[in-house]
């Protein structure tokens, strides 16, 4: 035993190797990190055949630390030990729970070895490599790393009897708050039991922070793998509902190598917290890291729906309404008496990325009425159908429409029927029974429809919705209630629905893609959101979105020769394109204006093509330029023998333009 002791003991060891903390073990081998607890077990004055001392705490002062640890201990108790007992119950092994300084908070398990009396793994009972020698708990928390000790590499001969494999636990906020150990005598494949020891700590760091975040926050785990989703080694971010950081597991920030506190979460995927709120949480999205990476990413949504975000009635520049009708749609006004003094003032939250309803149009008279409208009918029992162009804004006016309605305190469930794989829209939409399908989780789900009750339920790009979803959808909407599947009971839903599409749904009806009676149940308010270019409001919109802009981050000014650019553009990408393009144009600008050179290409080539077609269109003597368009609509259909896309082309209007005139022209189209 003297010869072994001898070959351990380290033979230079200078300041750097005799260092405590992760940033010293890096690129240590494991035999190094035993020798340099060795080391400082000598210069703590310990000898080999020392007894250990425990400094064994009082009863009262364990009971005290034990109720300071209350929710490391059950959550290690209840929530991971039972996940292990089966593969531990075997293997004659103790596991141990110490807090941050190394005392024993609680044990599980049966060992072979002795009394408690000796071997020292026991409630209260210290193990500090300062008073125990080199061992898996002490070592572990000095240098905050998992490590296995085995027999002879314990520093004290007393604790040769046992081979001790323990890992740190970090809570939520990365500090180091305990160790779990598993000690045996048996021998037990080592390498099994350290891998599961750290598992086990990842397990019970992953609940922590479940429990600490999962109320009020959006949590995302992600894996290289989709079917690892929720393994214990998954990484996991915190988000709060600006999509900021606020806390990730261990395995996040070596997986992504950096540094993620605070970091917004569209500076590590590529995914802006607007997509994160509205997926469906149990459909992993597979998103890019830092534009290399490739991960499979599991949303999980608060619990609790809780908005905290100041109440719009507090901000300076809008005046909330108390009767739906009452809403100021175009002049900002300051608050007026009434609306002060108002006795039952709604108590509507509306989040900070939710439009304003008075800020969706600057002037478009067009514009002013839809929104009034859809304002009124939020309160009716009548469905919403808006068509728009793609990045019109629909979802946005959805939003805002939600938000001012008196649904607002419900959730407003947001779906993208193209985004869900067609064999998962229906368990999306309407839940599943525990064990309805495989593949289906365990728990069972009560599905989207449900999760909107007393709020609404926006389907977006509806007509992408397949046949067999469509009845039951419309089966829902007669019946109002929802039969899960693999259920029989059948659960009420109140929901004020939206759907939305940028097809021509009457199209899909007569191709046989859409279900007719469907489309007269969901269009009770048929909406048609104009395309930028046809909104007479652009230069205030334009001057509008520049502002909001600037509010977020300081940036160039607009001159009137680039204001008048922007208006002549044809914005085929509508406001999504808009905001793209000021947004790099702002970007790009160091000077106090923005130029055109600060622009990007395509919007430039989109310019191009616009001249390219006036130029053809002033050759052409029947020129469409001045002709108004419920005369030209008309003409164009009858040319082209009704076809819409060539109409709407050539008039430089979108098709569900042309819709409108040719049926305000009893066209039939
Ligand atoms: N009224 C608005 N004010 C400010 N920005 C807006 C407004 N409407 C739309 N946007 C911007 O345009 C983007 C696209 O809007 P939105 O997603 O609502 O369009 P959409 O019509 O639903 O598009 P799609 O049909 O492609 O889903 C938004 O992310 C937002 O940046």
């Amino acid at each position: 035993m003297q010869d072994e002791e001898q070959q351990q003991k380290p033979e230079a060891l200078t300041g750097t190797e005799a260092l405590t903390g992760s940033e010293a073990l890096a690129g240590q081998t494991h035999k190094e990190r035993i020798q340099a607890s060795w080391y400082r077990c000598e210069q703590f004055g310990l000898e080999h055949g020392s007894r250990p001392d425990f400094a064994t705490l009082p009863k009262g002062t364990l009971g005290d630390l034990i109720d300071q640890h209350r929710s490391l201990l059950e959550t290690t108790e209840n929530e991971v030990l039972p996940y292990y007992q089966n593969i531990l119950s075997n293997s004659a092994c103790m596991i141990v729970l110490a807090d941050r300084q190394g005392h024993v908070l609680n044990t599980w398990g049966q060992p072979r070895f002795g009394s408690a009396a000796e071997h020292g793994l026991i409630g209260g009972n210290q193990w500090s490599e300062m008073g125990a020698g080199t061992n898996a708990i002490g070592t572990a928390l000095i240098t905050g790393q998992a490590i296995q000790v085995g027999r002879d590499e314990h520093f004290l001969r007393a604790n040769r009897f046992m081979v001790g494999s323990a890992s740190p636990i970090y809570n939520a906020k990365n500090d180091l708050v305990g160790v779990l150990d598993i000690s045996s005598d048996a021998y037990l494949p080592q390498d099994h039991t350290f891998g599961m020891v750290k598992l086990m700590s990842l397990s019970v760091e992953n609940r922590l922070i479940f429990s600490a975040f999962q109320k009020e926050h959006f949590i995302l785990s992600f894996n290289t793998n989709v079917s690892s989703l929720d393994s214990h080694w998954s990484g996991i971010l915190v988000l709060d509902e600006n999509g900021t950081i606020v806390s990730a597991n261990r395995r996040a920030e070596v997986v992504l190598a950096r540094d993620l506190a605070l970091l917004n979460i569209n500076q590590v995927f590529d995914i802006e917290m607007r997509e994160i709120k509205h997926h469906p949480f149990s459909l992993p999205l597979k998103l890019i890291a830092m534009g290399r990476y490739q991960f499979y990413v599991k949303v999980i949504p608060p619990v609790q729906q809780i908005m905290r975000v100041p109440d719009f009635r507090q901000r300076a520049d809008y005046v909330a309404p108390s009767q739906p009708e009452a809403i100021v749609m175009t002049e900002k006004k300051p608050p007026t008496e009434k609306t002060t003094k108002a006795e039952n003032p709604p108590s509507i939250t509306i989040p900070d990325n939710v439009i304003p309803m008075a800020e969706l149009q600057h002037g478009d008279e067009r514009v002013e009425r839809l929104v009034r409208q859809a304002h009124k009918i939020m309160e009716k029992d009548i469905p919403i159908l808006i068509h728009g162009e793609t990045g019109a804004g629909k979802e946005i006016f959805v939003r805002s429409l939600h938000y001012h309605s008196s649904r607002a305190k419900e959730m407003l469930v947001a779906v993208n029927c193209a985004a869900i794989p067609a064999e998962l829209v229906e368990s999306e939409l309407f839940g599943y029974e525990k064990g309805a399908f495989t593949g289906a989780q365990n728990r069972g789900s009560i599905g989207l429809i449900r999760r909107a009750h007393r709020g609404t339920l926006f389907l977006d790009e509806i007509g992408e919705m397949p046949m067999m979803v469509q009845s039951r959808l419309l089966r829902v909407l007669q019946e109002r209630v929802v039969t899960p599947l693999g259920s029989t009971e059948a659960f009420p839903v109140d929901i004020k629905l939206i759907s939305a599409t940028n097809r021509i749904l009457k199209d899909e009806v007569k191709e046989g893609r859409f279900r007719q009676d469907l489309y007269y149940r969901i269009s009770g308010l048929n909406i048609e959101l104009p395309a930028l270019r046809e909104r007479t409001d652009k230069a205030a919109l334009i001057q509008y979105l520049h502002e909001r802009l600037r509010k977020e981050e300081p940036g160039p000014a607009l001159s009137p020769d680039m204001l008048e650019l922007l208006v002549r553009h044809p914005w085929p990408g509508n406001m999504r394109q808009l905001v793209h393009v000021l947004k790099v144009g702002m970007a790009m600008a160091d000077e106090e204006t923005l130029e055109e050179w600060h622009l990007p290409d395509d919007f430039f080539d989109d310019l191009d093509a616009m001249a390219a077609q006036t130029e053809e269109a002033s050759q052409n003597p029947n020129s469409e330029q001045d002709e108004p368009l419920e005369k030209l609509i008309p003409r164009l259909l009858n040319e082209f023998k009704g076809n819409v896309s060539q109409t709407a082309k050539t008039a430089g209007v979108s098709r569900n333009t042309v819709y409108k005139y040719a049926r305000a022209k009893g066209n039939d189209v």
